[in-house]
């Protein structure tokens, strides 16, 4: 089967949330140890993963250097993540297939997702980025014209401009690795954000894409069997954070359509993995799972994990050259 994996923030910080090289470079290579599971499996995988925490880091360097050295744009900046976590990953990925004895190799596409340049997400920012800050420091950044939110526990967090991703540009590329034997990694923090230009060329914007919803448009150009969320959490569940929270394991398009709608899982976090899951099997996609790293393995086998699959046979994807 063709799986494709989304990593979580949680998956490529350490245990704090630590954004050091040292702590990223560890949480990697133990999530790569997961995905090679899938790949000593049999399956074919394609990677793809967050990159909240970094790209919001790159931007405060970027202000705090800004009187010696030229601040880059935050397409630059989510391009530049895709280079230090692609590296790693596929480091970290080469290294656990060396141990198990698997012949195979990884490469690190960098890729771009088109998106609208009319889109409201660029008028109205929602993607959290960088470290969470107490609200004394927040209101500081504010003022000087960041647009801040109140997440929670953890404190307040930058929110950037987040459009759609309406297709990835570099699937081609990503499809010609995978039929070479590859085991890819592409689309990272969504992919850089670009708009199509009236002479038909593109640019890049100013903007973050959500991870988990270009991994659902990324699965079905590829033709994924599994798009498979990775997370902290085993399940999503009904009734989160009350006495009656109830763990979802198999459940059908309409059920699940039906919890997102009640407001059953949260914005910014579980929220979108769940509309990516929708997306990928409404689509045509056969099944989405979100579950912890640990089990992705299981996921897929179909043993543990919320799981949604598609209540007629998968449709065949647009792309045909797979
Ligand atoms: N309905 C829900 N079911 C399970 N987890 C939920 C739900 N709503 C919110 N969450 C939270 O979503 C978190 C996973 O999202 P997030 O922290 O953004 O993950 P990642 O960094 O792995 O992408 C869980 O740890 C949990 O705290
Ligand atoms: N780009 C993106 O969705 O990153 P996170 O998953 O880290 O939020």
């Amino acid at each position: 089967m063709l799986v494709l994996v989304a990593l979580g923030g949680n998956a490529m910080t350490g245990p704090d949330g630590s954004a050091t090289p040292h702590a990223q470079r560890e949480a990697i290579g133990r999530a790569m140890q997961r995905v090679a599971d899938l790949v000593e499996a049999g399956h074919d995988v394609v990677v793809t993963h967050g990159n909240g925490p970094q790209v919001g880091n790159l931007l405060v360097k970027n202000e705090l250097a800004a009187h010696v050295v030229p601040p880059v744009p935050l397409d630059w900046c989510g391009a530049q993540t895709q280079g230090t976590i692609g590296f790693t990953a596929v480091d970290t990925l080469e290294a656990a297939f060396a141990s198990r004895g698997l012949r195979r190799r990884a490469a690190a596409v960098i890729t771009r997702t088109l998106v609208d340049a009319s889109d409201p997400g660029f008028t109205t920012p929602t993607k959290p980025v960088g470290r969470f800050l107490p609200h004394e420091q927040a209101k500081r950044l504010i003022e000087h014209g960041e647009t801040w939110q109140d997440r929670g526990e953890h404190g307040w967090r930058r929110v950037v401009a987040s459009p759609e991703p309406l297709e990835v540009l570099d699937t081609h590329a990503v499809l010609t690795l995978l039929h070479a034997g590859y085991v890819v990694v592409a689309a990272g923090g969504g992919g850089i954000p670009v708009v199509r230009t009236p002479g038909g060329t593109v640019h890049g914007v100013e903007a973050v894409v959500d991870k988990d919803l270009t991994a659902a448009v990324l699965a079905r150009a590829l033709g994924a069997d599994v798009l498979v969320t990775a997370t902290d959490v085993e399940h999503a569940e009904v009734g989160f954070g009350t006495p009656h929270a109830r763990p979802l394991g198999r459940v059908s398009l309409e059920e699940m359509e039906g919890y997102a709608a009640d407001g059953q899982f949260a914005s910014g976090s579980m929220g979108p993995k769940v509309e990516a899951a929708l997306r990928f099997v409404r689509g045509g996609g056969r099944r989405s799972v979100i579950t912890a790293l640990d089990r992705i393995a299981d996921a897929v086998a179909g043993e543990v994990g919320t799981i949604i699959e598609s209540p007629t046979p998968a449709t065949p994807t647009p792309t045909t050259d797979r």
